[in-house]
């Protein structure tokens, strides 16, 4: 077990309330406690219930609790972004911010941290600058998402708030051609002129974190967002700290009896495995024609993903006699799996993502086949990333109105199943020749030790 030596650093860890936020920092926290470094955990109540499992070193991780306020238009309960719906993030970032007399009081008598690292909260600098603490504005979405939209270049203000046409166009400077927002997308990256927490917007709250930081770091790696950094570092006149992808060694935990049990009865690489993350919620129109799309590929699927708007079970919205057709080789589940052990099962072949961050870095380091669809901005960018520049990934074809059809998502499934496809093979070598990278012995450790270095030298 690691111990803390007195070199060692003492970091404040705050995250935004979300579980594709918590979830990388702590996969950080455990990174850092594997070298001996003491980590101050902030998070929601509820959250230290679902996330103390991931929790590998529990005597150099607290967790400290938070009590969430209630705050108007927050539903009664809820902590947490995948507690609420799209528009109601702005006021749990309300009830963040009214937390900030509970976080000061941790970062001032808990013997004093070194770092805090944080990304939502941009009071944090207000601070920890008072204190002679470094703050540290850590990014756990794609530097693309943050160059794309967030950076001073953009000239946004109350008084000039974007516009499609201009957010299909990337800033001055921007240094990629394939990397970009389609006019078509460009109304999803619209939501960064809306309100974010009472009195900001989005793009005023992300700004400004970036701009008040002592550095800024991002769970990136050079070989993928190399140009996007420099970029970031410039516009936001800050040194910039790579961590990696950061992504654990494979979990001690077992995949669950039932899912183990099921996936065991099929093919090696013959299951097609459907997650959209933590947050997203499908229109049951749309979520109905993917669950015809997965049926008419012919594949067994597995298909975990949350009860379409306005209902309370993935049942209740199953196309008419779809379960009887699909029983014994399709499975839909309305609930939450465990991602990350089912994508390295060897009977799935084929991931259906959404392309958050967080599960763009678990593919790539699985050896399933990948089939894109994202679903909001940031994972649009990530998709161009993993489809356009890497070549690795299918991105489903959407209609012009973003409609995607059953035959559209069983194309792009069968092109990628099909080894023999051109496809099929060119995706699988290159996506082979990126996870022999993130898994070669010091890829992942090479980037935590650059971030300490690098903390150690601010
Ligand atoms: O059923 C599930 C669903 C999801 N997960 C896990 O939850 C995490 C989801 O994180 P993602 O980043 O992929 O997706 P989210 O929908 O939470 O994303 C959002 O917030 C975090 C950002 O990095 C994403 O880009 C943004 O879209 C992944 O680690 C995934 O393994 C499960 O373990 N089980
Ligand atoms: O979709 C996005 C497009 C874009 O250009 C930038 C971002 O940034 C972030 C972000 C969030 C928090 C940070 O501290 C930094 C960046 C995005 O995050 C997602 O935004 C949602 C807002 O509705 C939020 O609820 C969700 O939890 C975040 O993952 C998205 C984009």
């Amino acid at each position: 077990m690691a111990q803390p030596r007195s070199s060692n650093l003492h970091l404040v860890m705050f995250p935004w309330f979300a579980v594709g936020h918590m979830t990388p920092f702590l996969h950080l926290s455990n990174k850092l406690a594997e070298e001996g470094h003491r980590i101050s955990f902030l998070l929601p109540n509820k959250a230290k219930l679902q996330l103390q499992h991931l929790n590998l070193h529990p005597n150099l991780i607290t967790f400290h609790p938070l009590i969430i306020p209630h705050v108007e238009g927050l539903p009664p309960g809820a902590e947490t972004a995948s507690d609420v719906a799209g528009n109601q993030v702005s006021p749990l970032a309300t009830a963040m911010d009214l937390t900030r007399p509970q976080v000061e009081e941790i970062i001032r008598d808990d013997p004093r941290p070194d770092f805090v690292l944080y990304d939502s909260a941009h009071w944090i600098p207000e601070i920890t600058s008072k204190l002679g603490i470094k703050a540290i504005c850590y990014n756990v979405v794609s530097a693309a998402s943050l160059a794309i939209a967030i950076v001073p270049a953009r000239k946004i203000t109350r008084d000039r708030p974007i516009t499609a046409d201009e957010l299909a166009r990337p800033p001055p400077g921007y240094p990629s051609a394939n990397v970009i927002i389609h006019r078509h997308e460009a109304h999803k990256l619209l939501f960064i002129t809306l309100e974010f927490g009472a009195g900001i917007t989005f793009y005023e709250r992300i700004n400004a974190a970036m701009r008040s930081c002592d550095a800024i770091a991002i769970r990136t790696c050079r070989e993928l967002e190399g140009e996007l950094c420099d970029y970031l570092s410039a516009q936001f006149k800050k040194p910039m700290f790579l961590t990696g992808p950061v992504l654990p060694e494979p979990a001690e935990s077992r995949l669950e009896d039932r899912w183990a049990e099921w996936l065991g009865r099929f093919e090696p690489s013959s299951v097609v495995f459907c997650a959209f993350g933590s947050q997203f919620i499908l229109e049951k129109d749309q979520f109905q024609e993917l669950l015809l799309g997965f049926e008419s590929t012919g594949f067994p699927f597995l298909v975990a993903v949350k009860p379409p708007a306005g209902c309370s079970t993935v049942e209740e919205a199953f196309p008419e006699g779809f379960e009887m057709r699909v029983k014994g080789r399709g499975v839909v589940h309305g609930g939450w799996v465990q991602q990350p052990l089912i994508l390295n099962h060897g009977s799935v072949g084929c991931f259906v993502s959404h392309c958050g961050f967080g599960s763009m870095w678990e593919s790539l380091k699985s050896a399933s086949q990948i089939v894109l669809v994202p679903q909001l901005g940031d994972q649009i960018l990530n998709t161009r990333l993993m489809a356009g520049e890497l070549k690795l990934a299918v991105e489903v074809e959407r209609e012009d109105n973003g409609w995607v059809s059953k035959e559209s998502l069983c194309k792009a499934i069968q092109s990628v199943m099909d080894e023999d496809s051109e496809m099929g093979c060119m995706v699988k070598k290159n996506h082979a020749a990126w996870r022999n990278r993130l898994v070669s012995q010091d890829f992942m450790s090479g980037y935590i030790d650059s971030f300490i270095k690098d903390l150690k030298g601010l």
